[in-house]
């Protein structure tokens, strides 16, 4: 496959910026003319060292100027809170809760519900901590918004995000424990939740402080006789077991597989033993991952899981998360940096990768833990140095710069003796760990997927959601085949990797990078892989040149079934008589094989079936049953094979994580 560079460099770059516009763009090319060619290639594109280049950025007189000049006007950018539009926002959200009490109507009661939340989830979004502006609400706008939401979600029959809410209105600062309403409201969540002894004992204590006052329990009692408990849907997501156990030389992946090397592939991962179909080869948590900014309003910024009541930081209005304990935890965390520069990151046009490289330092414990980190990843994945081009070290070089300089304005590195650019040494270490960080994401990060589904079915109208990306420690061993050997797929933010075929102790297990045999000819996936990830693919499909699956017709190579011979044959042109093998020139009969597969097809049929009828569980035992008797006896591609290895890798994607619009 020839090189091209042109393309190489277009793949590259969008690896920096996911898009053309933002201003890390115009940086760039500002810098990019100032120094001019000779410098780049002389001087800049002869350094050896990351530190030299990152250096070079801030003190060589060619470039220092366009960058100091940029990186001295960084300065937070963010969506601020705004009591206002939230008490007006909340003002909505009541206007619709109580229009929703005063119908009979349950379908008009639901939608005036659904409209209520939406305009309590902004009341929620945009209310600023408690008596950050006192002049609103008495300060206690955020507070408030959380108890009129509760009210909704009861009324929806959400009895625990209800729960929730009360308990984060209190927290807010609403004297509400002393209150009959809030036990009334806590004993109303109980009632949907179906606990009724819970909700009964809330009764009570509003019952003993409500005193001779006994109004507002009658009505509270009666409205609880109504309610009917609502049956939470069972999750379907489930953290699978690794086969065999986990592996005490490679963290997250199973005691089946190994790592080898070679010099044209590097390392990889191979079966240490045979593997079944669905044998779980890796469970693994990212060492960072972040959500793509377009879901920001849709998605936990945690954790990923899809919003429904959003818990807001309490400082920025720009991203969400679906639990108290996932704000918690993210603000005790990365996002006391990250907070006040969210959309001078978005705005800079960067890309995801970019973002996990700083996530790598923000979520560190320490600048020491944040470096030891970048450094060992740096260390130990593959980051092509060697076709890395000047103006390529160049862009991302500035980007580490970038990245440094918020980190400094974020008092990462502590209170600064001055607001300057000029870093410190330990800024140039941080920006020299950085840049190695951005060269490795390049080729060992994932795109995080979830599957969303309708509410009609769980396949029918389902469809592949990128939301994220990460980087993963084990998971950046698994080398490329353009028809992989594995489903992948995520619970959460854990990648998992589950056999899609049987493998023979040393075959390799491979994933998919994005170019896939079935729907992208072999010359379009040799020009992907060698542009996006250096390297060209030498994979049984393209060895073979497959044809795409459209093209694909129904034949069938079958094992020759003599011991110890490993030639393929033609599916025979009359049963009843034996062929003969041109390798082993031995006659044999291909009667067991046929019969065999009718079988197999009579296996795939029945797990399509059940698919249909949405038992996923089922539909992946038949899967694996027929994929596994179907290696024994002949080879790929088939097409009704390669398509149930394709349903089993989105029944298995079903038991990730999933959700609904
Ligand atoms: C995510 S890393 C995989 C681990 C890598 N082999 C290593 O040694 O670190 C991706 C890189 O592995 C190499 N690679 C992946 N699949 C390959 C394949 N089928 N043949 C040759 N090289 C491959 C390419 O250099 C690619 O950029």
């Amino acid at each position: 496959m020839e090189y091209d560079p042109t393309y190489q460099k277009i793949c590259s770059t969008r690896t920096v910026q996911s898009e053309k516009k933002g201003f890390f763009n115009d940086f760039c090319g500002d810098v990019r003319e100032t120094c001019g060619d000779k410098w780049l290639k002389n001087y800049f594109g002869k350094l050896k060292s990351n530190a030299a280049r990152v250096l070079s950025i801030f003190s060589d007189r060619e470039v220092c100027d366009p960058v100091l000049g940029v990186l001295e006007h960084v300065q937070p950018v963010y969506k601020l809170k705004d009591a206002l539009f939230s008490f007006q926002r909340r003002a909505q959200a009541d206007k619709y809760y109580l229009l929703s009490c005063s119908t009979n109507e349950a379908d008009e009661r639901r939608e005036l519900l659904q409209q209520a939340l939406l305009a309590a989830n902004l009341a929620v979004m945009r209310a600023p901590q408690r008596n950050v502006s006192p002049t609103i609400d008495d300060g206690l706008t955020l507070a408030l918004a959380y108890r009129s939401r509760a009210s909704i979600l009861i009324g929806l029959g959400e009895g625990e995000p209800a729960l929730s809410d009360l308990k984060l209105a209190t927290n807010f600062g609403l004297e509400l424990k002393g209150s009959v309403d809030y036990y009334c409201k806590m004993a109303k969540a109980y009632a949907v939740m179906g606990e009724s002894a819970r909700a009964e004992i809330s009764l009570k204590i509003a019952e003993k402080l409500a005193g001779s006052d006994t109004t507002h329990i009658a009505i509270c009692r009666k409205e609880i006789a109504g309610i009917k408990p609502v049956q939470k849907e069972p999750s379907t997501e489930k953290v699978p077991q690794l086969a065999h156990g986990e592996n005490p030389e490679l963290s997250g992946a199973a005691n089946v597989v190994k790592l080898v090397e070679t010099k044209e592939k590097g390392r990889f991962v191979v079966a240490s033993e045979c593997l079944k179909t669905g044998d779980v080869v890796l469970c693994e948590n990212p060492v960072a991952a972040c959500l793509i900014p377009s879901f920001f309003g849709t998605h936990c910024h945690h954790c990923f899981k899809r919003l429904h009541t959003p818990v807001a930081c309490l400082h920025c209005s720009g991203i969400a998360f679906c639990s108290a304990q996932c704000m918690g935890e993210a603000c005790e965390s990365y996002h006391r940096f990250e907070c006040e520069f969210m959309d001078l990151l978005i705005g800079s046009g960067m890309s995801i990768l970019c973002f996990i490289a700083l996530r790598i330092f923000t979520q560190a414990a320490s600048v020491d833990d944040g470096l030891a980190t970048a450094n060992l990843l740096f260390e130990n994945l593959c980051s092509h140095e060697d076709v890395r081009q000047a103006e390529d070290y160049l862009q991302r070089s500035l980007m580490a710069g970038f990245l440094m300089r918020i980190l400094q304005k974020a008092q990462y590195f502590g209170q600064r003796k001055t607001e300057g650019v000029n870093p410190t040494a330990v800024e140039l270490q941080v920006a020299t760990a950085l840049l190695g960080l951005l060269q490795v994401l390049q080729y060992n990060a994932h795109e995080i997927y979830q599957t969303q589904v309708t509410d009609e079915h769980r396949f029918e109208g389902s469809k592949t959601v990128h939301v994220g990306a990460g980087l993963y420690g084990t998971g950046s061993y698994f080398n490329h085949e353009c028809w992989p050997s594995v489903a992948s797929y995520f619970v959460g933010k854990k990648l998992v990797l589950a056999a899609t075929k049987p493998h023979r102790p040393n075959e390799v297990v491979a994933v998919n990078y994005g170019p896939i045999f079935t729907y992208t000819n072999l010359k379009e996936r040799q020009r992907s892989l060698r542009g996006r990830y250096s390297f060209s693919c030498s994979c049984m499909a393209c060895q073979e040149n497959w044809p795409l699956l459209q093209k694909l017709d129904k034949q069938v190579r079958f094992w020759c079934t003599s011991a110890n011979c490993v030639n393929l044959l033609k599916f025979p042109k009359d049963l009843a008589k034996d062929v003969r093998c041109p390798r082993c020139r031995k006659n044999i009969s291909l009667k067991e094989s046929v019969s065999r597969l009718i079988k197999i097809e009579e296996l795939y049929r029945e797990a399509a079936q059940a698919m249909q009828a949405q038992k996923t569980g089922e539909a992946i035992e038949l899967f694996k049953e027929g994929i596994d008797l179907f290696f024994q006896i002949a080879a790929l591609p088939h097409k009704d094979t390669l398509v149930a290895q394709h349903s089993l890798t989105k029944c298995a994607a079903n038991t990730g994580t999933t959700f609904k619009k």
